[in-house]
């Protein structure tokens, strides 16, 4: 069906922080720190109404990340639109490891879900499924959807029906954060070619120790958050790309802070009790803009309004 004109779509979207260290492609938190979009469905053409972050940068046409998923999301649903107004107010740096990304694919399809079936509950399962398929890892698009903590993954056969495992966890109370973000940017398509394809036995022991036990950090004793972010798969083989980002992680680890880079980078978390992240205050983060959060809500449809809706 097309969407009728003047049905409108609102949603909110979460920043998120992907890997935690040792949780390479399967953990992720939800931030406190989101942006908002809305969705207009006209008689024809196409209108980016856009500002904040990225909005100079990103391309006003088909290729606009929220644009493309809300039109893959309809397909999906056998919807679409004679025309679209997208309005959007970015706070999500771009390209530094905050799930801008994510954040930008699970908004489109929550938008796709409120203009197409406005008298229906966003279906939780049907973003974490298409918008894991479309970011590859399903890490902070899992936890752009259900806020708080994430466990998720995908099945390994190819050829299964498509689906997303995610174990929503408790945090431990007073779990905080402190994103650093740095004004340089690394993408996270560059940052996974440098990965490699085969690891030693002994690293991935100890990476599947430490995952283990970052669970338990996460939401019972965040004392061994330090020991559980420990990480050898993904940002030894990043560091040269982000060497600042690489050195102000060593540098907080040092005093024992749980330090980590953010997604594929280059920001840097450090994620602990208040009391665990004051010890950062002695470290210097020269070039880096310090952002305190909690954790996070997960996407929000906050209206459907117009034609019906
Ligand atoms: N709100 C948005 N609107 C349009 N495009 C976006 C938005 N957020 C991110 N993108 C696109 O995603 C790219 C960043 O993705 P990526 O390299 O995965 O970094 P991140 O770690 O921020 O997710 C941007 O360069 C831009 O093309
Ligand atoms: N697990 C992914 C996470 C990428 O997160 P982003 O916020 O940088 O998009 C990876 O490490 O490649």
């Amino acid at each position: 069906m097309v969407i009728p004109a003047g049905r409108i779509a609102r949603v909110r979207v979460p920043a998120t922080s992907a890997n935690l260290g040792s949780g390479f492609d399967c953990m992720g938190l939800a931030l406190d720190w989101y942006d908002e979009l809305e969705a207009e469905a006209t008689d024809g053409g196409l209108v980016f109404e856009l500002s904040g972050e990225g909005a100079e940068q990103v391309p006003r046409d088909e290729r606009h990340l929220v644009l493309a998923s809300l039109v893959d999301g309809l397909a999906d649903l056998g919807d679409g639109v004679a025309g679209l107004v997208l309005r959007a107010h970015n706070t999500i740096p771009h390209s530094r490891g905050l799930g801008s990304s994510a954040a930008a694919i699970v908004a489109g399809l929550a938008l796709a879900w409120g203009l197409a079936r406005p008298d229906r509950r966003l279906d939780l399962g049907w973003v974490d499924r298409l918008s894991s398929q479309a970011e590859g890892h399903p890490d902070n698009a899992t936890a752009a959807v259900h806020g708080g903590a994430v466990l998720a993954w995908m099945p390994d056969d190819l050829d299964a029906a498509p689906v997303v495992e995610v174990v929503e966890l408790t945090p431990a109370s007073g779990l905080r954060a402190i994103a650093l973000v740095p004004t340089f940017e690394v993408l996270t398509s560059g940052a996974r070619k440098v990965l490699p394809d085969d690891v030693p036995r002994l690293d991935a022991v100890r990476q599947a120790t430490r995952s283990a036990l970052l669970v338990h950090a996460l939401t019972t004793d965040p004392a061994r958050l330090l020991e559980a972010t420990d990480d050898l798969l993904h940002q030894p083989y990043r560091a040269e790309m982000m060497r600042p980002s690489a050195d102000l992680v060593a540098a907080l680890r040092a005093v024992g802070v749980a330090a980590v880079i953010s997604g594929a980078g280059p920001t840097v978390l450090a994620l602990g009790t208040p009391d665990q992240l004051a010890l950062a205050e002695g470290v210097s983060q020269d070039g880096f803009v310090a952002h305190p959060v909690a954790l996070g809500c997960g996407v929000e449809l906050l209206e459907v309004r117009g034609s019906q809706g």
